[in-house]
């Protein structure tokens, strides 16, 4: 599979900031730049090692880009959650994902793809809801984000629940926000309508219950990330439980250490750890993850493989950490993995239910309300590019 030929970039800052920082490279890009919907303008950018020059717009294309449908082309949204990328693709016509787990280990490469942590899948909806989700990791595993379902919540609003839903209601919630008239999203564009209907404030009801981003005046989107789960075998995790089969500050041997672990699951599982039992506080920063963190992935405790966060306590309210992904190792964020982390310092004492966690791309807001039991996240969301692959 070729890199694309080509990339669109809608007429934003984040456009602006993303052609200045393409990378001189062999070859040529072709951006189609496009602007409030049917109007496509199409000047091209040749970019080489050394040289970058701009031609006049050759045509107007009356279609959207998420309309085209070239066959061996697969069109693509980039979006990222403080660096947490991934590769969107409008999948609505067809329950099988356009391109397969192995596609999408070339997709995510950095350096022989487009470069993402993972792939998402906009797909028909089942069980009567207008949409469903898949995702693949970067390692082209599944996780249990997959399937995810939103449908129509009334008449006027269509949406879908992006991946996580962290990241991808973030994604949605941003994409609204910003520019509902631009046809940027792959998510919320109905192409046979030509329009995009959603309401402020709006719901989207999911596998895992009801979903309500809320979008601040910071920017920043807010998500219900739902419940925590806790009983061990739902984790997944054969490490013993408590009286109530939840594994809190358990012990763990990996790389010859015994590790203090609290296991929780956000619909995918997570391993928290503050610091080996025999070392003093744990300073994240000297941490080798990649050594580190696929023993705790691979480990026989977890028979589903685990998503590990390595936490470093600043106050009670102020925590920061790095983070392993299962089938995608050490990314810049992890919403999930955040949302996880402040449950596991709440259960072993260390911290509020409302905390900043630093993640290597910027804080999150968490706080898990008593009230409900639900884990409430904070946190931006951006569109990095749109563009086409040969597959
Ligand atoms: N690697 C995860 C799935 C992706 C989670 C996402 N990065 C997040 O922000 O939560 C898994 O396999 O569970």
């Amino acid at each position: 599979m070729a890199m694309a030929a080509s990339i669109s970039l809608p007429l934003t800052s984040p456009c602006r900031r993303s052609l200045a920082s393409i990378k001189p490279f062999r070859g040529s890009i072709r951006a189609e730049i496009f602007k409030s919907g049917s109007a496509l303008r199409n000047p091209r950018f040749h970019i080489s090692a050394s040289s970058m020059s701009i031609d006049a717009p050759q045509k107007i294309l009356q279609d959207s880009f998420l309309d085209r449908k070239e066959s061996g082309f697969l069109h693509f949204a980039k979006y990222h959650g403080l660096g947490n990328d991934f590769i969107l693709v409008d999948n609505r016509d067809s329950l099988e994902p356009r391109v397969t787990p192995v596609q999408a280990v070339k997709l995510c490469d950095r350096n022989f793809g487009i470069g993402a942590d993972g792939v998402i899948f906009a797909m028909p909806g089942i069980n009567g809801t207008d949409y469903s989700m898949r995702i693949f990791n970067s390692d082209g595993s599944e996780p249990e984000l997959s399937m995810l379902i939103a449908h129509q919540a009334d008449e006027s609003d269509t949406l879908f629940l992006p991946i996580s839903k962290l990241l991808l209601s973030r994604c949605v919630a941003m994409v609204y926000d910003a520019s509902p008239d631009l046809l940027l999203s792959l998510i919320i564009y109905e192409g046979n309508k030509g329009t995009l209907k959603i309401i402020p404030g709006f719901t989207v009801h999911t596998g895992a219950g009801l979903i309500v981003p809320q979008i601040q005046d910071d920017g920043k989107v807010r998500v219900d990330m739902g419940q925590p789960i806790l009983r061990a075998p739902d984790v997944p995790t054969k490490l013993p439980g408590n009286k109530d089969q939840a594994v809190i500050k358990s012990e763990l041997q990996v790389n010859g250490l015994t590790w203090n672990v609290t296991c929780v699951s956000m619909g995918n599982p997570h391993c928290i750890t503050f610091g080996a039992k025999q070392s003093e506080i744990l300073q994240v920063d000297d941490l080798n993850l990649s050594e580190i963190g696929p023993k705790f992935e691979h480990h026989d405790m977890f028979p589903a493989r685990t998503n590990t966060e390595f936490v470093q306590a600043f106050s009670r309210s102020h925590l920061k950490m790095r983070v392993w992904e299962r089938g995608a190792g050490a990314t810049l964020a992890c919403g999930t993995g955040a949302c996880a982390v402040v449950v596991a310092a709440v259960l072993e004492g260390r911290a509020e239910r409302s905390c900043t966690v630093d993640l290597p791309g910027g804080p999150l807001e968490i706080e898990w309300k008593e009230e409900d039991n639900h884990v409430y996240m904070t946190g931006p969301a951006e569109v990095v590019f749109y563009g086409s692959v040969p597959l």
